[in-house]
């Protein structure tokens, strides 16, 4: 066999390169190799040759894009005129007085497009975009205010802007109570609490506001908690004997730690927030925190997604003074008391059952008066206004001794 006759001809496409071509008798044989792969191994000092069809190519697709982008630019542009005039025809009818935020309508905007999208991107990814072109047509109406469990880096910082956007105007709290305060106080327009908490450990917390808080339920977010290591730019990554979390996160990450830092001291803090802070100007030390706290205390991430759980997420709560309209696809919360007899939960729960209605979640906490001596907190599929909900409701207001809705809600979309 001779050869090779040729090397690096790029002949064959546009991604593949014949590099050596060998003869033998008559026959040929030809090695390719992947292009962006060589791009990717060769150094500045030895570019691939771009031949002038590639140029050509790739100039003529840049001026695509462009074009396309203006005319997205020009829609966007006209998505937000009508949103100014939604917002005008509210102030001078009375639809929607106070109520510029309509979390139903939001929830049907995002659906319709995840329904309506045709790919490459995953529908997630298009609903995150137009979350952000409907968070900035908002602000434009009017800027939402929300308040919710900082510090700032925090994972309900991260739910808040998941939930409105990056042109929301944030508040970080030091306590749950202070985010109900502050929204029952109209400082704010809404606040994030976390409620099926994997991470903060607060659940009851949340609950046990909405036993003498008037507020409503007017949204869920659900979000994946990725946990990272993180360290600050005075960090000796060899010397790390102190790795600082909240005691949640770190329980999240015990397997991850016993294999990576056996020796390495673990101390709780109050959020991860916190210990990201604390790991600025400490040479010896490291955080586990989100991925927003590594942004917002300028860490660098050593290692990412160290959960010992995958799938491992929190869901939050949106609390205002708004009933929500139904999305058609809704949840129901409700607080209730029944008096201590035997049989009170089987009661309790059979009208949902006669009406066939869907049950989420059901969470006992202990009575905080004489008056409740049990208390369950109860969600459902549905909206209080579908008939089957609220045939349920009608049936255990009748058993119980108190029943309060605290909100029916769109389910969450993202
Ligand atoms: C435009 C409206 O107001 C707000 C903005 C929305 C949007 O940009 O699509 C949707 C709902 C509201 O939060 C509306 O009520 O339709």
């Amino acid at each position: 066999m001779a050869g090779p006759l040729l090397v690096n001809t790029p002949v064959l496409s546009q991604s593949m390169w014949i590099v050596e071509i060998y003869m033998d008798g008559t026959d040929y044989f030809l090695v390719t190799v992947d292009r962006f792969n060589i791009e990717a191994i060769m150094s500045d000092k030895n570019p691939p040759p771009e031949s002038a069809s590639d140029k050509e190519a790739l100039s003529q697709l840049r001026d695509q894009i462009d074009g396309i982008d203006r005319r997205i630019g020009e829609l966007i542009s006209e998505r937000a005129r009508c949103a100014q005039q939604v917002a005008e025809v509210k102030q001078s009818s009375n639809i929607g007085v106070g109520t510029f935020y309509r979390p139903e309508r939001e929830a049907q905007v995002l659906r319709n497009i995840m329904e309506k999208n045709a790919g490459p991107l995953t529908d997630e990814e298009m609903a995150r975009l137009f979350r952000e072109i409907m968070s900035a047509c908002l602000a434009l109406e009017k800027p939402i205010k929300v308040a919710y469990l900082g510090p700032e880096g925090t994972f309900t910082q991260q739910a808040c802007l998941k939930h409105f956007g990056q042109s929301a105007v944030t508040k970080a709290m030091a306590f749950i109570d202070e985010v109900f305060r502050e929204v029952e106080a109209g400082s704010v327009n809404f606040g994030v609490v976390p409620v099926e908490n994997s991470t903060e450990g607060v659940v009851n917390h949340t609950l046990d506001n909405f036993m003498f808080s008037n507020l409503k339920i007017c949204g869920e977010v659900e979000l994946r908690i990725h946990q990272n290591l993180m360290i600050s730019e005075v960090t000796n990554v060899g010397a790390i004997s102190r790795i600082y979390s909240h005691p949640q996160s770190l329980a999240q990450c015990r397997k991850w730690l016993d294999a990576n830092y056996p020796n390495a001291e673990r101390v709780a803090v109050s959020s991860n927030a916190e210990a990201a802070k604390r790991v600025k100007g400490e040479w010896n030390s490291a955080a586990i925190a989100g991925e927003l706290a590594a942004q917002r205390y300028e860490l660098q991430i050593l290692a990412e997604k160290i959960e010992d759980r995958p799938d491992n997420s929190t869901r939050f709560l949106i609390i205002g003074t708004q009933e929500v309209p139904a999305s058609g696809k809704d949840k129901t919360s409700i607080v209730v008391s029944m008096r201590n007899e035997p049989g009170a939960l089987h009661n309790l729960l059979q009208p949902f059952r006669e009406h066939n209605v869907d049950l989420t979640r059901v969470e006992t906490r202990p009575s905080q008066s004489g008056v409740w001596n049990y208390v369950f907190f109860i969600d459902m599929n549905g909206h209080q206004s579908d008939d089957t909900v609220a045939a349920a409701m009608e049936e255990v207001s009748s058993r119980a001794s108190e029943v309060k809705v605290l909100g029916s809600y769109p389910c969450a979309v993202l």
